[in-house]
């Protein structure tokens, strides 16, 4: 296909969209807090029906919510709550229950279902929830018997998600004393608790960083001490995880697209795709607002990368790489063994069956560029998976992707979206 040269609009940041709903959720009690830009996805869908479930009033006007807080005393104290096949609702809801009273009974789908969730539940113990497991130790589903959070010590290992210390750092300003958390090795994707951080800064809490380690300056540990979210109107950036895609496809094409509502300074961690865009030969223009690649005449390889802090894009880097001048690697990316599927065996299968070679480590792949062979794709039920070769769809016919509907946990319009930028998309029966 020709060069993609359009202007986008991507939809609100989902990482954003579940943690302003359940900040404004903890808000204090009769308080109501507007929350403006939320996407529309499986993960916020989940999120908004499990406050739902558990008494939150939630009003719905197109892309605005207005969220009645409880200030941590849920109204329903005896629940049943699903959180899908969403990470962060999975990860971010217990420590919010748990600085409550009540039984809560946790289901997720299969999917989520095989993501650890235990060191979280660890810490909630130890500040006094009790949780009992319904299938295997250390993952859903579970019953959580909240009776509000101690102010302790505790400790969360940082190598397996980023979002364990997000989701106690939000629950951690309603417990009953100071909590500090402690931080167990490196932290995968540390952004993301900027994004935290901040947003609960928007509610009107502090979070203190400590720092032991006077030769590296890095955090170790968290203190948060008893304070009130404020019920308050936010209004929350495009995905810049979504973004990523449309970005890949104008350095993929020797096109040109500006995404008409990011900002390069945001602190979502997948804007640094940028970089690795412009290592790869692409021009990359940052405007006030917004930002726009144009592509280059052919993507250089011949480099490795670390994606520790930028993770979610390890796929769409992989698929760019197949038509780079020469090998791609990407390291330190263990842990998105562990996302919604197995991601680095899921670009090795989809990229075999494409006659692409791959290597594969422990924590990274590289990836050989060379003729693509189209072929039919698994998407392992991974959005992140259907959305990346989607992107290698977009240079070579006969792509086709099995189970396409799964990119609705982030994106749900992504084939309409791509079929706009001027990509060849057909539905097929089966
Ligand atoms: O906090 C968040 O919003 C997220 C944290 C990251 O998860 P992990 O830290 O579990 O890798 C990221 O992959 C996910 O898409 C969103
Ligand atoms: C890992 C992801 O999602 P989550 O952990 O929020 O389910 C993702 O969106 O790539």
């Amino acid at each position: 296909m020709g060069s993609i040269d359009t202007n986008v609009e991507i939809s609100g940041s989902k990482s954003l969209t579940n943690r302003a709903l359940i900040l404004a959720a903890l808000a204090e009690a009769s308080s109501v807090s507007e929350v403006r830009g939320i996407l529309h996805c499986d993960d916020s869908h989940w999120c908004i029906s499990a406050l739902r479930t558990l008494g939150t009033h939630i009003d719905i006007e197109g892309t605005t919510v207005k969220v009645h807080g409880c200030g941590g005393s849920w109204p329903v104290t005896n629940a049943e709550v699903y959180t899908g096949s969403s990470g962060t609702l999975s990860r971010f809801l217990p420590p919010a229950l748990a600085t409550g009273e009540g039984k809560f009974t946790l289901q997720a789908s299969e999917q989520m279902s095989r993501r650890p969730v235990g060191p979280l539940l660890d810490a909630l113990s130890t500040l006094g929830a009790r949780v009992e497991f319904l299938q295997e130790p250390g993952y859903y589903p579970f019953v959580l018997h909240a009776q509000g959070l101690e102010g302790l010590e505790v400790e969360v290992p940082g190598n397996v998600s980023s979002q364990y210390l997000s989701g106690l750092l939000m629950a951690a300003p309603l417990a009953k004393g100071p909590v500090t958390v402690k931080l167990q090795g490196s932290l995968v994707q540390p952004a993301y608790i900027d994004l935290t951080i901040r947003l609960m800064h928007d509610f009107g809490v502090s979070v203190e960083s400590v720092t032991t380690d006077e030769n590296t300056e890095e955090t170790s540990a968290f203190l948060v001490t008893p304070q009130a979210y404020t019920a308050r109107t936010v209004t929350l950036e495009a995905d810049a995880s979504t973004a990523g895609y449309f970005f890949a496809a104008a350095a993929l094409t020797k096109g040109r697209v500006r995404v008409t509502n990011l900002d390069s300074r945001t602190v979502q961690p997948d804007i640094k795709l940028l970089e690795v865009l412009e290592r790869m030969g692409a021009k990359v223009l940052r405007g006030e607002g917004w930002t726009e690649i144009q592509g280059p005449d052919k993507l250089r390889g011949g480099f490795s990368v670390s994606l520790h802090e930028f993770s979610d894009q390890a796929l769409t880097v992989g698929a760019l790489a197949v038509f780079a001048d020469a090998p791609v690697t990407v390291t330190d990316v263990a842990h998105i063994r562990k996302h919604e599927s197995d991601r680095i065996a899921a670009l090795h299968e989809c990229l075999t069956r494409l006659d692409i070679r791959m290597d594969e480590t422990l924590d990274g792949f590289t990836v050989y560029p060379g003729p693509v062979n189209p072929a039919r794709l698994p998407t392992f039920d991974d959005h992140r998976v259907a959305m990346s070769m989607s992107l290698i769809g977009a240079v070579v016919p006969g792509i086709e992707l099995l189970n396409p509907g799964c990119v609705s946990k982030t994106c749900p319009d992504f084939f309409e979206r791509w079929a706009a930028i001027g990509v060849g998309v057909e539905m097929l029966d089966s």
